[in-house]
């Protein structure tokens, strides 16, 4: 996508090296940095210079391609699916990635690996533009269907980011808004801060300001409210994780919202990329490992400074403690639907099957 008019992905080869947007400083600094160790690619994910599912998967990817440059050996091919995978739990697309470039790379002699590696990793990413590209396809029609019933402006609510800066590009949920955006359809964004990392206020927002799209940020306990006012004309949200019968897991509060959207008739619709389905869990309450991140997430937040630097500070009192269930699930008889590259589809079983046949029966 663009920022002031210059074409940007979330992750990039350039010069012989990959490099990233450190989003850790969005919206208030664009840092771009270099990746070049297996340490800093973990780090990158670990602690979330990078995030986002589809976005995780494409840096291990990259990860193992630039290890692979650097040693190539069997056992550098093992060491790094295990570093990298250890960075963060939820977000299946981690695993996919990994173990699509150990499938490839292991039956090949180490002196091709590198170069193999290295396509993969970049074919990966290209294909993640295009899922996401057509998930707005499909999404865009749900929002025209509204458009041309209301004869107005489409009101939707995301939550978190799951834009742009969460894949490589596009985004998921926000690409039936990009792509509505640009076929002259009149919509406006509800953008849930999403506490308490903020990644509704410090990215979406960013996103929605950077490509013109008409937004009010929202404190997270505010969408219900909206809802039951008829202020929300669809709920469109993405996933870290969407289990083979349909249950969703994505950014905390999100199963809040679809409560909050069957309770007012309000369509939920989730954007969902084919390798965020993890095809060997079902009950996903039950199955999906939750990220529980550091308690100092809550206690602090991040903003600018009079002076314009980043700066963190505390909100609670000194000794108090703080949970940080990072996602929680969202079960499948509150999605409304599933908005994938092949076409929206019923959060249930047979219906994702029927869209994926080969990957639901490799998984059986
Ligand atoms: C398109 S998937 C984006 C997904 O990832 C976010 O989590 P995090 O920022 O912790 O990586 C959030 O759950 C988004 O919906």
């Amino acid at each position: 996508m663009k920022i002031n008019g210059t074409p940007f992905r979330s992750i990039w080869c350039e010069a012989g090296e990959v490099r990233i947007i450190d989003q850790r400083w969005l919206p208030h600094e664009l840092r771009i940095v270099p990746l070049r160790t297996r340490a800093e690619f973990a780090a990158a994910i670990r602690d979330m210079w990078v995030r986002g599912a589809p976005l995780i998967g494409a840096t291990a990817a990259w990860g193992m391609a630039v290890q692979m440059a650097d040693d190539p050996s069997d056992a550098a091919l093992a060491e790094t699916w295990e570093v990298l995978h250890a960075t963060r739990p939820t977000a299946i697309n981690l695993r996919w990635a990994l173990n699509e470039m150990r499938r490839l790379l292991a039956p090949l002699p180490p002196s091709e690996r590198a170069a193999a590696a290295a396509r993969r990793a970049a074919e990966i990413c290209d294909e993640d533009v295009e899922i996401n590209r057509r998930i707005g396809a499909h999404g865009l029609t749900l929002i025209r269907e509204i458009a041309e019933r209301k004869r107005g402006r489409v009101n939707i609510l995301t939550h978190c980011n799951a834009g742009w800066l969460a894949t490589v590009d596009w985004g998921t949920a926000t690409s039936p808004i990009y792509h509505a955006l640009e076929a002259g359809i009149d919509v406006h964004v509800f953008v849930d801060e999403t506490r308490p990392r903020n990644q509704g206020a410090l990215l979406t927002a960013w996103e929605m300001n950077s490509h013109g799209v008409s937004h009010d940020l929202i404190v997270d306990n505010a969408g219900g409210h909206l809802m039951q006012h008829g202020e929300v004309d669809l709920v469109i949200v993405g996933t870290d994780r969407t289990t083979a019968q349909g249950d969703v897991c994505n950014k905390i509060g999100t199963y809040l919202k679809a409560l909050a959207a069957k309770a007012n008739g309000v369509p939920f619709y989730v954007a969902l990329p084919s390798p965020t389905i993890d095809w060997t869990v079902r009950d996903g309450v039950a199955e999906i490992p939750i990220e529980e991140r550091s308690g100092a997430e809550v206690t602090h937040v991040q903003g600018k400074a009079p002076d314009g630097s980043v700066i963190s500070v505390q909100i609670s009192p000194d000794g108090t403690g703080a949970r940080n269930p990072a996602f929680d699930v969202t079960p499948a008889a509150l999605v409304t639907g599933l908005i994938t590259e092949r076409g929206i589809c019923a959060a249930e079983a047979g219906a994702m099957a029927a869209l994926f046949p080969e990957a639901a029966r490799s998984a059986a």
